[in-house]
């Protein structure tokens, strides 16, 4: 018998397909089985209209048989088989593709032809050193035999079968250090790369699984008797087949989802959401998503991998593309299928992202809305989606510059002071009084010490409500949003600005009462100039307060950086110089400021100094700052009280 060689090109071809176009050894058996569901497709096609092909869909199968005394793994299947002359163009020019030849002569949607390339098969030389095909076509009486060592060529010769359909033997190579070739004639081992790859193939791959059962016992049992038991085989089918994002949601429990869920994304618990999601304009795809109900313990780490598992015809292109997911929706598990693709060579990945970003921007648009409909209609539940997962939407709301702050802003929840619960902007708005000139925030680390700000209560105090912030991104969120739409007095879209209590002027004041302030300052003058002085560089400013009701003193901070901010900032690795500008505001109406006022007129420098250090040190006390020197501020109160 002739040994035939390859082209010449394709021996240089061979040797990088088999050397470096896969990373992952055991995706030979994902492209096999491809193959063998093609050969499958094609057969079932036929017979759909043509009766003599006497199969129903039932009748096919891949069957899997290993056998390790000969170390062979075959893949047998009784789809449409391949001539002597199918052999030779098929198998004998790497890159040719009858499956590709196939679709393009049959666009029909009841076909989900998987090849394209013409390469998949030699994926097989990767770990088996020998292949055998023995391939009857279906119509022809004859079979042959193609078997190939690798590069150097293959054979050809007559061989036996008796149904139409292909054998595909590898005879797979001997372990080495560095490569377990073992595995792939284990039955565990061939489970597990089925399940991966292959589980929502069309078609059932079966297989002979070892199994164990007790013997019979005998009648009558002897008193000594001991159970025994016996190993022996069974044929069983790996795959799920059906892939239960192709269902209409309809036709799917709720537990069906929930257990799928957590068995394919190891959950112990169930989903708190599930997404059913199909093409969407010009992005072709189903898609079954899952938005978890707590938080995966490493979710806030740079551990923590997003992306959905990508399936192309239903078999798994890559276990985690995080191309599909926005970061701020990274929390969202679950699976895309499409035919759509551009994959590349060795299907790992994709050509170009195109139809990627269609669904991308669909999926996006389908999440939003999903949980637009969670808080509408369940708010028990969003809210302990938000416990879970709220920073990640307010950290999406404040990345890229505030670019995707629109998208995320009505999802956003906060404490309200007044309400005692979680707002969201839009309810808060709601409720503002007419005259009410911004949305009040105040930031720090706890709901009840912020609630006790002076200048918190002076707004509540107003009858407006404050939003309280409690994590480290919140006022960065707001501040990049700058603003939220309001309908002005005559049902006008406008905007409402977000204010932080304690920066800048509340506008809470009507004109008199600023007027009288800014006689106070400048009355005062030279008390705030000393007092600045005495301070050292640590305020800007010292001025009357406009935002004191019953304390004595504040700080607040003059422009774009808030002291939480600063205090955030500060634990950030490369800011810790980032200063907001402070000032030291005084209550007027508070009798220690006459005691202020007092020394100054003596001209006792010390006590105004002293007295300056006590009130800073206070202030910075209500805001929840360190105090610069503590020893001396425990002194200087002892010093008072004795
Ligand atoms: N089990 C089989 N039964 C029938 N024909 C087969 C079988 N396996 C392979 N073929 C034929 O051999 C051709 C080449 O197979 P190969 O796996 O190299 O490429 P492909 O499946 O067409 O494309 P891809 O590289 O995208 O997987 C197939 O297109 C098909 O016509």
């Amino acid at each position: 018998m002739a040994k035939k060689e390859f082209q010449a090109e394709s021996k240089k071809l061979m040797d990088m397909m088999i050397n470096s176009i896969y990373t992952n050894k055991e995706i030979f058996l994902r492209e096999l089985i491809s193959n063998a569901s093609d050969a499958i497709d094609k057969l079932y096609y036929k017979s759909l209209t043509d009766p003599s092909v006497g199969m129903n869909k039932g009748d096919f199968r891949i069957l899997l048989t290993r056998d390790k005394d000969s170390r062979t793994l075959t893949i047998s299947d009784n789809g449409i088989g391949m001539t002597k002359e199918e052999l030779e163009q098929n198998l004998g020019t790497i890159a040719h593709s009858g499956s590709l030849d196939f679709k393009k002569d049959n666009k029909d949607e009841n076909i989900d032809i998987i090849g394209q390339f013409g390469v998949g098969f030699y994926s097989a030389f990767m770990v088996a050193d020998k292949v055998t095909v023995i391939s009857k076509a279906y119509g022809s009486d004859e079979t042959w035999q193609w078997e190939s060592s690798g590069a150097d060529g293959y054979e050809l010769e007559p061989a036996q079968k008796e149904t139409a359909g292909t054998d595909i033997i590898l005879h797979i190579k001997p372990d080495t250090e560095t490569d377990h070739y073992d595995n792939f004639l284990d039955e565990y081992g061939i489970v597990a790369i089925v399940k991966k790859y292959s589980d929502y193939v069309r078609y059932p791959i079966q297989m002979e699984r070892e199994k164990s059962r007790q013997k019979p016992e005998p009648d009558p049992k002897p008193e000594d008797y001991k159970p025994e038991w016996e190993t022996y085989t069974e044929l069983e089918t790996l795959n799920s087949m059906v892939p239960i994002w192709k269902k209409q949601k309809s036709e799917v429990t709720d537990e069906e989802y929930a257990s799928f869920y957590k068995d394919k994304f190891n959950d112990y618990a169930d989903p708190a959401r599930v997404i059913v999601s199909r093409t969407e304009g010009t992005a072709n795809y189903n898609a079954l998503l899952f938005v978890p109900s707590h938080r995966p313990y490493d979710f806030y780490t740079k551990d923590y991998e997003k992306g959905l598992a990508l399936y192309a015809s239903g078999v798994l292109i890559m276990e985690k593309c995080g191309d599909l997911l926005p970061d701020y929706f990274s929390f969202v598990k679950g699976i895309v299928d499409s035919q759509d693709l551009s994959l590349n060579i060795s299907r790992e990945m994709l050509q170009k992202d195109s139809q990627l970003k269609l669904i991308h921007n669909a999926l996006e648009k389908k999440i939003k809305n999903e949980l637009h409909a969670m808080l509408a209609n369940d708010r028990e539940k969003y809210e302990s989606f938000w416990k879970e997962f709220g920073r990640q939407l307010k950290f999406g709301a404040y990345s890229d510059y505030g670019m995707h702050a629109e998208l995320l802003r009505d999802l956003l929840l906060f404490w309200s002071a007044k309400e005692q619960k979680m707002v969201t902007l839009q309810e808060y708005v709601e409720k503002m009084p007419a005259e009410q000139k911004y949305i009040y925030f105040a930031a720090g680390d706890s709901t009840d010490r912020l609630a006790k700000l002076p200048a918190a209560e002076l707004v509540m105090d107003k009858g407006y409500d404050v939003l309280l912030l409690t994590e480290d991104v919140d006022e960065f969120c707001l501040q990049i949003m700058r603003t939220y739409p309001r309908k002005d007095a005559e049902g006008k879209d406008g905007t409402v600005e977000f204010k932080n209590v304690n920066s800048g002027d509340l506008g809470l004041e009507t004109e008199d009462e600023k007027k009288a302030a800014e006689e106070a300052n400048t009355a005062n003058k030279a008390l705030f100039d000393a007092m600045k002085d005495a301070l050292d560089g640590k305020v800007k400013e010292v001025k009357v307060s406009t935002r004191l009701k019953d304390h004595p003193v504040c700080l607040s901070a003059d422009g774009p950086l808030s002291i939480e901010m600063e205090k955030v900032l500060s634990k950030q690795p490369g800011s810790e110089g980032v200063k907001s500008d402070k000032v030291l505001e005084l209550n007027v109406n508070h009798p220690v400021f006459a005691v202020l006022k007092a020394a100054q007129e003596a001209g006792d420098t010390d006590k105004l100094k002293k007295y300056s250090a006590l009130l800073y040190a206070q202030a910075q006390l209500i805001e929840g700052l360190p105090v610069d020197d503590p020893a001396a501020y425990a002194e200087a109160v002892c010093s008072l009280m004795q």
